[in-house]
């Protein structure tokens, strides 16, 4: 099974019909409270100056709403919106011409910011400091660097990983913006919104249900909202509450916590071979036939929030949190305790 099989999965799938559940204005927008009233303010300000707004970065894990804040800034803003991402551009000369045919005061979003080309990224610089564009014209040591002005534009990059970014880009961008991982209750919201939207009848409890498992990320309840239709449409219930929720979704395999088959494997793995750990996270990788980095980067960072599982310096530890969600005892003398 591959990460992006699984149900639980933050990274985007072809299935997920993301246009018609994002939100569209500041104010339909759910959760992230510091981050929107920031940009209600910088945008209000922009706009009373009849100025473009800072360049906007967003960085944050997959699916809590990069590409829906950056659309609803065009929009607040009332320009237009030019979406393009890193690894799409692949010369410099694609991206001048992106920039050279902006219309003025347009959002130009890149998503994946981290993964442009090195000599991509060098022509962003002055157009994002000067809004020019430096041009070399001809070879060797008759050529010469032009200069032409560009369109007033905002830049609103998104990134999962900006440890990835160069200091340099990052320090161009005035307005970082972290986003978090949502509270159940936000995304309760999310999820009846949403129910609202797909013309789905749903009980308080039973978006509830769906807003625990869903890892605190939208996209996850947007999709899980969408399985546990399905089978309220077969079994012919006209209201989800929290048990047709609640049966829907253990046939799918996502529990109370919004772990998968893939997260169970892993807990059971370090308590049922490894004792509760420490084990290494090389050991796990071979132990369960998956890449380092999809066990570091995507079933670790969940666990280890809720409480389930430590990174310490000998290995992963199960805590006892964990224990109790896979229904066992630690063992006497195991090093749990020691982190919780
Ligand atoms: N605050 C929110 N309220 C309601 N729905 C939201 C919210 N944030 C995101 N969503 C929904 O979640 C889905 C994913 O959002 P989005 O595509 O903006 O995430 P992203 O951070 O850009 O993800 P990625 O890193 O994979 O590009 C969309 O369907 C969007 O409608
Ligand atoms: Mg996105």
């Amino acid at each position: 099974m591959t990460d992006d099989d699984r149900l639980i999965s933050p990274a985007r799938r072809v299935e997920d019909v993301d246009a018609a559940l994002r939100p569209k204005t500041l104010d339909d927008f759910v959760g992230q409270k510091a981050a929107r009233e920031n940009l209600r303010v910088f945008i209000e300000a922009a706009k009373g100056r009849g100025d473009t707004l800072d360049h906007v970065l967003f960085f944050g894990p997959p699916g809590l709403g990069k590409t829906t804040l950056a659309q609803i800034v065009a929009r607040e803003m009332g320009v237009g919106f030019r979406a393009t991402s890193g690894p799409v551009i692949a010369k410099s000369g694609d991206l001048a011409a992106l920039l050279t045919n902006l219309e003025d005061g347009d959002v130009l979003f890149i998503d994946e910011i981290h993964r442009l080309q090195p000599a991509v990224e060098e022509v962003l610089y002055p157009a994002m400091e000067d809004r020019a564009l430096d041009l070399m014209i001809g070879e060797g040591p008759s050529a010469r660097s032009v200069r032409i002005d560009l369109p007033r534009f905002t830049l609103v990059g998104a990134t999962t990983r900006q440890g990835l970014l160069t200091t340099p880009l990052r320090d161009r961008f005035g307005i970082p913006v972290r986003l978090q991982f949502y509270t159940v209750d936000e995304l309760e919201r999310v999820v009846s919104r949403a129910a609202q939207l797909l013309d789905l009848g749903i009980a308080r409890d039973g978006a509830t249900e769906i807003a625990r498992r869903a890892r605190g990320t939208p996209r996850i309840a947007g999709r899980l909202l969408r399985r546990v239709r399905d089978f309220a449409n077969v079994a012919g219930v006209a209201v989800v509450d929290a048990m047709v929720a609640d049966r829907a979704l253990d046939r799918l395999e996502v529990d109370k916590l919004g772990l998968d088959a893939m997260d169970r494997r892993y807990l059971t793995m370090i308590a049922d071979i490894y004792r509760g750990g420490p084990v290494g996270v090389e050991t796990l990788a071979a132990g369960l036939s998956e890449p380092r980095d999809t066990i570091e980067e995507v079933i670790e960072p969940y666990l280890i929030q809720l409480g389930l599982v430590a990174r310490t310096a000998r290995g992963r530890v199960l805590n006892a949190g964990g224990w109790k969600h896979l229904g066992l005892n630690p063992p006497v003398g195991s090093q749990d305790g020691l982190f919780d």
